[in-house]
């Protein structure tokens, strides 16, 4: 016997052997230490004592031929008192008092409990324990979820839902759970599981029919639904990955031919931080909106499926140069023939609807050219851009990330880098760029650039100092490492402002920057806002002109350009109409970058 159930001995001995068989077969329950200390407790508890002494003194007292029960149905018969009394209740206070003191609960339960014990009904009633077990039969079990009529995100409509896809097994030809979708009914039951197989749905047998019969069976159904379902050998495993990632593409689900379901779809738009759930399907992954305060995951394409299409579309981009620029709004993978319990649509096999893209071509020839851009841009147009891990970085004392403005040139960073600059010098500062061209007059070495030889800056690109350069009219330009480094390290927020292609030379963990693109607006627009300061050409190189329509047309142009090449490697976009809303929006950016937790890529983790 235990140390415990030696302590217990006088206890009640029943209570005590079984307290005693617990303790010795602790280690062959497979039950948590919780359940264990939980019946552990219970058996020693002075309540559950007291219980089996009082039901010992009755079991004694029942042999006792004195204390027999007069009656076994006083509640019965303080009901009839009830009747009785309710025409006279005005009659006397006694009756009014008798009436209300056997309404009492306390004296209900009384009663109730005397006929218990009068009819010796001390035991709960138990079903029949079947004699016979027929160990092959296959266990089935019922499972009753409610149908709720909350829309999922990004369905298009609000068709009841139950959260679980179903599909016909290729093997069985039978009915069985496709998918639970995370946080939906059936995956909060935790009775649904995938492979189940589907016997019956609301009394209806369901062998020999199609998901869509079955799916018609649920939609007309109406409150609780019944499965009975014959639970699949292995469960997936449902637990959620903590995975994020920025999408670096728009998804609308509603005009994706070939996702499963299109309204367990999840819509979301470039730059979206979604939290992916579950990866358990290499083609559609489960995910949910970070922040969202819905629980129901939704589908998304995969990264493997997102990148064939990507592939798919540039490959008859290539076919036919002629259609749009961006190719959007087109689909590619292998269906899955499922559908979602609760709602569903059919699929649309139609032929793929892929739009082609066109590289734009540069009417404008006075356009300064730091960077050989075509030779660049066809490096980028090969990075497949679907899904980019991400992890939160909290702002750390005495480090500012640094701010990148990018755009077009003639859009305007070089006037929001000065504006902020003049805001708090002691802040912020830039780094002077290097040139091999040669100084002009009135220039001041260290001032405007830094100049040195062509030599000199060519052996420093050579040896990795610079973290961006290029050549312009057989000279070269750009910005030192040292130099960047030496403003961070002075606890300032460094701006900068380099030529597009140089994003991918600055996006390193070491310096971790918050990439702002500035973007211009219509050409009409560009053209009133610039004209009506007389804003000065950055195409003409001694800046002595306004800005000609050409050059208008040449910054939106180049601006559908980077977004298309670089979109995916901006945190932010700030448009550039009104300057000075443009500049709020700046400074409400940089705050924040300085004092808020930011998605970063998870390759930056220190
Ligand atoms: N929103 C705006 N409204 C009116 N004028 C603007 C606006 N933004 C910029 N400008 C003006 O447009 C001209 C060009 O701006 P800025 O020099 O900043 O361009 P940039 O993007 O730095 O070009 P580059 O990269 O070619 O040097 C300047 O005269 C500037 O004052």
């Amino acid at each position: 016997m235990s140390a415990v159930a030696m302590a217990n001995r006088t206890w009640e001995p029943s209570l005590s052997n079984l307290l005693a068989s617990l303790e010795e077969s602790k280690q062959e329950l497979t039950n948590s230490d919780e359940e264990f200390s939980f019946l552990s407790n219970l058996l020693q508890s002075k309540e559950l004592h007291a219980l089996f002494q009082v039901h010992n003194k009755i079991l004694e007292g029942g042999k006792d031929e004195k204390c027999n029960p007069i009656l076994s149905s006083s509640m019965q018969i303080a009901l009839e008192v009830l009747e009785v009394i309710l025409p006279r209740i005005n009659l006397s206070e006694d009756s009014k008092e008798l009436f209300f003191l056997l309404q009492r609960p306390h004296m209900q339960g009384l009663l109730c409990a005397h006929d218990a014990v009068a009819q010796k009904d001390y035991f709960p009633r138990l079903p029949e324990i079947p004699q016979e077990v027929d160990d092959n039969e296959e266990t089935i079990k019922i499972v009753q979820l409610v149908k709720s009529n909350e829309p999922m995100d990004g369905a298009l409509n609000a068709e009841p839902i139950v959260g679980a896809t179903i599909k016909t097994d290729e093997d069985t030809g039978k009915i069985v759970i496709a998918r639970v979708m995370h946080g939906g009914a059936a995956d909060r039951s935790g009775l649904i599981h995938v492979g189940d197989e589907v016997c019956e749905v609301n009394g209806i047998n369901v062998e020999g029919k199609v998901p869509n019969e079955v799916l018609k069976i649920l939609q007309n159904s109406e409150g609780t639904i019944t499965f009975k379902l014959i639970p699949a050998e292995s469960k997936d495993s449902s637990r959620e990955s903590k995975v994020r990632v920025r999408a670096l593409f728009d998804y609308n689900a509603s005009k994706d031919q070939y996702i499963p379901c299109r309204e367990a779809g999840l819509d979301f738009t470039k730059g979206t931080i979604l939290h992916i759930v579950s990866q358990n399907d290499p083609y559609w992954w489960q995910a949910r909106i970070e922040g969202d305060k819905n629980i129901r995951a939704g589908l998304i394409p995969s990264r493997t499926l997102q990148e064939r299409r990507i592939i798919h579309e540039r490959s008859l981009m290539g076919k036919d140069p002629n259609k749009e620029f961006l190719a959007n709004g087109s689909c590619l993978g292998n269906p899955e023939k499922v559908q979602l319990l609760g709602l569903c649509s059919e699929f649309a096999k139609t032929s793929l609807g892929f739009s082609d893209c066109e590289t734009p071509k540069c009417s404008v020839r006075t356009k300064k050219i730091m960077y050989d851009t075509a030779e660049a841009d066809d490096f980028d147009r090969e990075e497949i851009a679907t899904y980019e891990e991400v992890i939160k970085l909290y702002p750390r004392p005495g480090f500012h990330r640094p701010i990148v403005l990018i755009g077009p040139p003639g859009v305007g960073r070089n006037e929001l880098k000065r504006r902020l600059i003049a805001t708090d010098p002691e802040k912020f500062g830039t780094p002077v760029p290097y040139t091999s061209r040669p100084i002009r007059p009135g220039e001041i070495n260290g001032k405007e650039y830094f100049f040195v030889t062509r030599d000199e800056m060519q052996e420093q690109i050579e040896s990795g100092n610079f973290i961006e350069f290029g050549e312009y009219k057989g000279n070269f330009y750009g910005t030192s490492a040292e130099s960047v480094v030496s403003i961070i390290n002075a606890g300032l927020i460094c701006v900068l402002t380099p030529h597009y292609q140089a994003l991918k030379m600055l996006r390193t963990p070491q310096l971790k920057p918050y990439i702002i693109y500035i973007k211009p607006p219509s050409f009409e627009v560009l053209k009133e806002t610039r004209s009506s300061v007389h804003a000065r050409s950055t195409f003409d190189e001694f800046n002595s002109r306004g800005f000609t329509d050409e050059e208008f047309q040449e910054i939106v142009r180049s601006s559908e350009r980077i977004e298309f090449l670089y979109g995916h490697l901006f945190d932010e976009s700030i448009l550039n109409d009104d300057l000075s809303s443009a500049f709020e929006q700046l400074l409400y950016s940089v705050h924040r970058v300085d004092t808020e937790p930011m998605w970063v890529p998870a390759a930056w983790a220190d």
